[in-house]
């Protein structure tokens, strides 16, 4: 079928977990803010054919050409074994009736489809790196714009893949985000409340796609922006509490580089719950009340005191991730130079095992040097980054390209180039200007 594409962008930040990873899984709070100068951007065109459904995804060297009628709807198909878009329809229908998360368990027969088209179509070295990548592409796609071909994704990001900064949940909102405008689900560009409600469900199954059990509160960032407090709930009726005025917490985010995979990581917690139950109960609704304890602060959050109250709390909660052994030595390198230089308090943050810390820092005006000590020891021992990003701000949107500055933002994001390289101020700003809210 062919679709006449005009080129759109959709976007969605990334996120810092301040109090709370890993125990949020199990029902506990947690408390985390987007980092909105850290986004995905997902450029849909029109594709070389009419027949393909072709993606480019550069930062994480993945790209592929599915035909539509051969790969995904073969005309051979029977209705046991093939899928056509009244099932696809179906299943669609199903998943957005539920009215809670719980309602939102991947549908089995659809999964093992899609798992036969990636091993029938993709390289052994694809299928091996991508296979998640791909799963989350085509569960989305055989949702929400089966009946759309011809059209090329390509995503390009300035916040680092698989850094604990919430890359994966990004690029889950922004496939929904894109799908949902192809295959007709959303008419403007405008999003209200309720259309990022159902963004935000359907990217939780994205999520799911990629990570296998995760609590939501990523995906929950990236769709809201601001900052949250999150519960996911045994009824799936989760709490989502945005939180206005949510403070500029002094603070550092150091990225390790040091790579992760949150997937195994939930999986390695779950097998430390099972074997040790009673333990982990204690660890885990502890890191619980540290979330509600911070939130608490947070909300009538005055620097004098409430500094020290968080620094605290992130000093035991790094403990007790520690514990439940999801940090690295990596990460203890950058806890243990704040702690001798006392500029504040370290703690991991998203799934940890590498990727980033957060630093709350004390007094950045009086301790100016010492930080700079800080971040430069970082740098030149162990070859690590750091990020200046304010927190909270605008979640999912579109980016508007009629306006007349759209064809320099098109060409910026088709050029042969992997996602940071191509982010220059001038871009950004182009890109800021072109929301829309
Ligand atoms: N720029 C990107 N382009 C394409 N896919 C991406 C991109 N960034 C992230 N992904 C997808 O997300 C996966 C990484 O997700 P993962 O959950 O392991 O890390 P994260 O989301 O960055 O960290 P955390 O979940 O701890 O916050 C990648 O393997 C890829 O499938
Ligand atoms: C580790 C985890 O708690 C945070 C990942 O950013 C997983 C989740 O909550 O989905
Ligand atoms: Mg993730």
């Amino acid at each position: 079928m062919q679709n006449i594409i005009e080129p759109f962008i959709t976007s969605a930040p990334g996120k810092v977990i301040i109090f709370g990873e890993h125990s949020a899984v199990y029902g506990e709070p947690v408390i985390a803010a987007a980092v909105s100068s850290l986004r995905s951007y997902l450029l849909v065109t029109q594709a070389s054919s009419p027949n393909v459904i072709e993606l480019d995804f550069p930062d994480i060297k993945f790209d592929h050409k599915w035909s539509y009628t051969q790969d995904f709807f073969p005309s051979s198909a029977t209705s046991t074994n093939g899928f056509d878009l009244e099932k696809c329809r179906k299943i669609f229908v199903k998943h957005n009736q539920g009215t809670t998360d719980l309602d939102l368990e991947l549908e089995d027969e659809l999964t093992q489809y899609i798992d036969t088209i990636i091993k029938n179509t993709l390289t052994e070295e694809k299928k091996q790196f991508h296979y998640y990548a791909a799963l989350c592409f085509l569960y989305l796609y055989f949702n929400l714009c089966p009946q759309v071909s011809g059209v090329k994704f390509t995503i390009k990001s300035n916040l680092p893949v698989g850094a604990g900064l919430g890359s994966s949940a990004s690029i889950s909102v922004c496939l929904t985000l894109a799908m949902c405008k192809l295959g007709g689900i959303l008419s403007g560009m405008s999003l209200s409340e309720k259309d990022k409600k159902m963004i935000n469900k359907w990217s939780y199954i994205g999520e799911k796609c990629t990570h296998g059990t995760p609590s939501g509160i990523d995906n929950a960032v990236a769709t809201f922006g601001g900052a949250v407090l999150f519960q996911k709930q045994v009824d799936g009726k989760n709490k989502l509490e945005v939180i206005e005025n949510f403070p500029q917490i002094p603070m550092i985010l150091t990225n390790t580089k040091i790579p992760k995979s949150t997937k195994k990581l939930i999986s390695d917690v779950r097998k430390l719950c099972e074997e040790n139950p009673k333990i982990m109960k204690g660890i885990l609704s502890s890191m619980g009340y540290i979330a509600e304890t911070g939130a608490s602060i947070l909300k009538k959050f005055d620097a004098q005191t409430s500094l020290p109250q968080l620094i605290e709390l992130v000093r035991i909660n790094h403990g007790l991730l520690v514990s439940i052994g999801v940090s690295h030595p990596g990460l203890e390198k950058i806890k243990l130079l704040s702690d001798t230089l006392k500029i504040g308090g370290t703690k991991l943050t998203g799934a940890g095992g590498g990727g980033c810390a957060l630093t709350i820092l004390l007094d950045h005006e009086e301790d100016r040097l010492k930080i700079e000590e800080f971040k430069n020891t970082l740098h030149e021992r162990y070859g690590y980054d750091n990020f200046d990003t304010d927190l909270g701000g605008t979640g999912s949107c579109f980016i508007d390209l009629s306006k007349k500055n759209g064809g320099e933002i098109l060409n910026a994001f088709t050029e042969n180039s992997a996602g940071d390289q191509i982010f220059t101020p001038e871009l950004l700003q182009l890109l800021q200007l072109n929301t829309i809210l």
